[in-house]
């Protein structure tokens, strides 16, 4: 049985937006999303306070489950369900400042060796990465695939999982069949001509995450 140092999350937290503002978290919340991260790059912490509060605000309202990327002493200081780290963040946070505050903690991998990094930090749940070609994010390795991903997958275990990197509608049940219990999705849902649509159909197919 997998036993995080963080709080724990459900093994199928379900889909999973990554979105750059607080009016796609009101938007995403209202349509039924109940796992959902705040992703805002490069800004100073006072540039992006606000949209910080407003978001944990709204997950809170709508029970919903917030991660807040990379701003992990913000989220600490507003009281966030959890933080989303890379491997290059961890390096530069204080692991057990958001253990005290009682936040989820979940982290980024795109090998074995990141696996291995991830699980000794023993976070609440391990992202894996990128599974297909994505133009959201500039990545310096190649994509894992399917296959890799279901390797990883099964080395993990019960350990909760999210995959994340060109997971469009097309391709959102071949990736859930490798049993990963997430799907983190950007531009299959801000990129699409009909973001309603898009979602409602994401949402049938990963569905909103276990309580
Ligand atoms: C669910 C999820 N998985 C991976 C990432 C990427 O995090 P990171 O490697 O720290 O890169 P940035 O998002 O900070 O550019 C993520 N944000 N969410
Ligand atoms: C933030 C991030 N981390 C790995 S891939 C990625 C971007 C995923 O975006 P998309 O779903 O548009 O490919
Ligand atoms: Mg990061």
């Amino acid at each position: 049985m997998y036993q995080p140092d963080f709080p724990t999350v459900p093994f199928r937290l379900g889909l999973y937006p990554v979105v750059d503002s607080v009016d796609w978290i009101a938007r995403l919340l209202e349509a039924g999303v109940r796992t959902i991260q705040l992703r805002i790059k490069d800004k100073q912490d006072d540039e992006v306070e606000a949209d910080i509060i407003a978001a944990i605000a709204l997950g809170q309202r709508y029970n919903a489950r917030l991660f807040i990327n990379d701003y992990w002493r913000l989220a600490i200081k507003h009281g966030a369900y959890g933080v989303h780290l890379g491997q290059e963040d961890l390096e530069q946070t204080d692991l057990d400042a958001i253990r005290a505050a009682g936040l989820r903690l979940g982290v980024s991998t795109h090998d074995d060796m990141e696996i291995d990094v991830a699980l000794a930090v023993r976070p609440s749940y391990i992202a894996l990465g990128h599974v297909f070609p994505t133009q959201t994010k500039q990545m310096p390795s190649a994509p894992q695939g399917l296959e890799q991903l279901a390797t990883h997958i099964a080395r993990l275990g019960d350990t909760p999982t999210v995959a994340i990197g060109g997971i469009s509608i097309a391709r959102a049940p071949a990736v859930l069949a490798t049993g990963v219990g997430s799907i983190a999705v950007v531009s299959a849902i801000t990129q699409a001509p009909d973001w309603q649509a898009a979602t409602a159909q994401l949402l049938q197919l990963a569905g909103a995450g276990d309580e």
